[in-house]
């Protein structure tokens, strides 16, 4: 029986519900922050949880090449080792063999590749993908091995990806078998072609998954293209089970896939904006670099229960980024996780009030229009 997902309220093709897991429950829309190398960078997990996120996201492809997924193992697991016990979702390891590593070769049967990291060469079959993930590291949700191609693509190439993605979910849900206690999601492909990631979708679910996601989006596409793949995608899958938007995104992207039916989210952005002195906030991103904060004695934001962004003023803020002090990095990761999470809370109780739509456009007219 794969994880229950209790679907609380609709308002229009928005939804808010519960994912339940044996680590604990995921409220939807759900923000994962990234945790690639078993951290959320610059901060503790005591500081992650604080912020509300129930769930984390890792990578097989760096953990797989340091620490490893036997010595992970012996340690007892990606939870434990990094002191996570709330839910851990791991992405299968080829989209960032193609973003990050050097030399890599991609067959039916596996993609090759060698380590960004020390050159030694490394094998990832759909199969070996699912072991490190549910068995060496523990996730609570495994992500099928798939194949996401760049942006933009031609016809040919999206079809081939799409239809080579299928059957490693094939091969992946082979690999997985039945568990009562982990999960397995499928990967929607196709590029900007909608009767791919129809065909796409229809496989899919003949395979038969415990969630979706959407893949082979936000690589370069910007927020309208996003928008227009979004208008149909989400609906191609099944309405009862969580989907899950891969690598998505700025503020105003939640708002809009949400808006379209999305459940799930992860990004770097606010962790890495964070770190390079970008606060995101209600009234849209500021970088703290600029001198015009350099005597802001108000804090970025005292609604917000996270001392990053309610105790310390952004003069403060201001001079730690331009003394490229790490409590800087520490201090803005902390308050743009904070504001991610209240973002997806306010989206969670608009939906349930029926009032997304206001939500919505309030949302457009404060945060959108002061973004640049
Ligand atoms: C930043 N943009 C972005 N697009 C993605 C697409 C896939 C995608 O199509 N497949 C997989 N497996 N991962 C993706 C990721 C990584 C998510 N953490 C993506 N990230």
């Amino acid at each position: 029986m794969p994880f229950p997902f209790d679907i609380a309220a609709t308002d229009g093709r928005a939804r808010t519900g519960v994912l339940k897991t044996a680590r604990g429950e995921i409220r939807t829309p759900a923000f994962m922050p990234v945790g690639t190398a078993a951290t959320v960078k610059a901060l503790t997990v005591d500081q992650v949880a604080q912020t509300g996120a129930d769930i984390l996201l890792g990578n097989t492809y760096h953990l797989m090449l340091r620490p490893g997924p036997e010595r992970m193992e012996r340690l007892g697991g990606l939870h434990k080792f990094m002191r996570w016990d709330r839910p851990i979702l791991t992405d299968s390891g080829g989209f960032q063999v193609m973003s990050l590593s050097g030399i890599s070769k991609l067959t039916e049967e596996a993609v090759t590749f060698s380590s960004h990291i020390d050159g030694s060469k490394h094998v990832l079959t759909p199969e070996r993908s699912i072991e490190i993930q549910a068995d060496r590291l523990g996730a609570d949700i495994s992500m099928q091995l798939d194949q996401c191609v760049s942006w933009p693509a031609e016809r040919p190439a999206a079809q081939a990806a799409m239809e080579l993605s299928i059957r490693w979910g094939a091969r992946s849900k082979a690999a997985f078998g039945t568990r009562e206690t982990q999960a397995l999601f499928g990967i929607q492909q196709g590029s900007t072609f909608e009767d791919l990631r129809r065909q796409s979708s229809e496989q899919l679910l003949e395979i038969g998954f415990d969630g979706y996601a959407i893949g082979g989006l936000a690589v370069g596409e910007g927020h309208a293209a996003m928008c227009e793949v979004l208008d149909y995608a989400p609906e191609m899958l099944p309405v009862d089970r969580p989907r899950y938007l891969m690598g998505v995104g700025k503020p105003v992207d939640l708002v809009e896939a949400v808006a379209r039916g999305v459940d799930m989210f992860d990004c770097v952005l606010p962790t890495r904006a964070g770190r390079h002195g970008q606060a995101w906030t209600w009234d849209g991103p500021l970088n703290l670099k600029n001198a015009r904060f350099a005597e802001d004695q108000d804090p970025l934001d005292a609604t917000l229960n996270c001392p990053a962004s309610s105790t310390y003023s952004k003069a403060y803020l201001h001079h730690l980024i331009r003394a490229d002090e790490i409590l800087g990095k520490v201090l803005l990761t902390w308050h743009n996780l904070a504001f991610y999470q209240a973002l997806t809370a306010a989206m969670r109780e608009a939906i349930a009030a029926g009032r997304f739509e206001a939500f919505r456009s309030d949302f457009h007219a404060r945060h959108v229009s002061n973004s640049k």
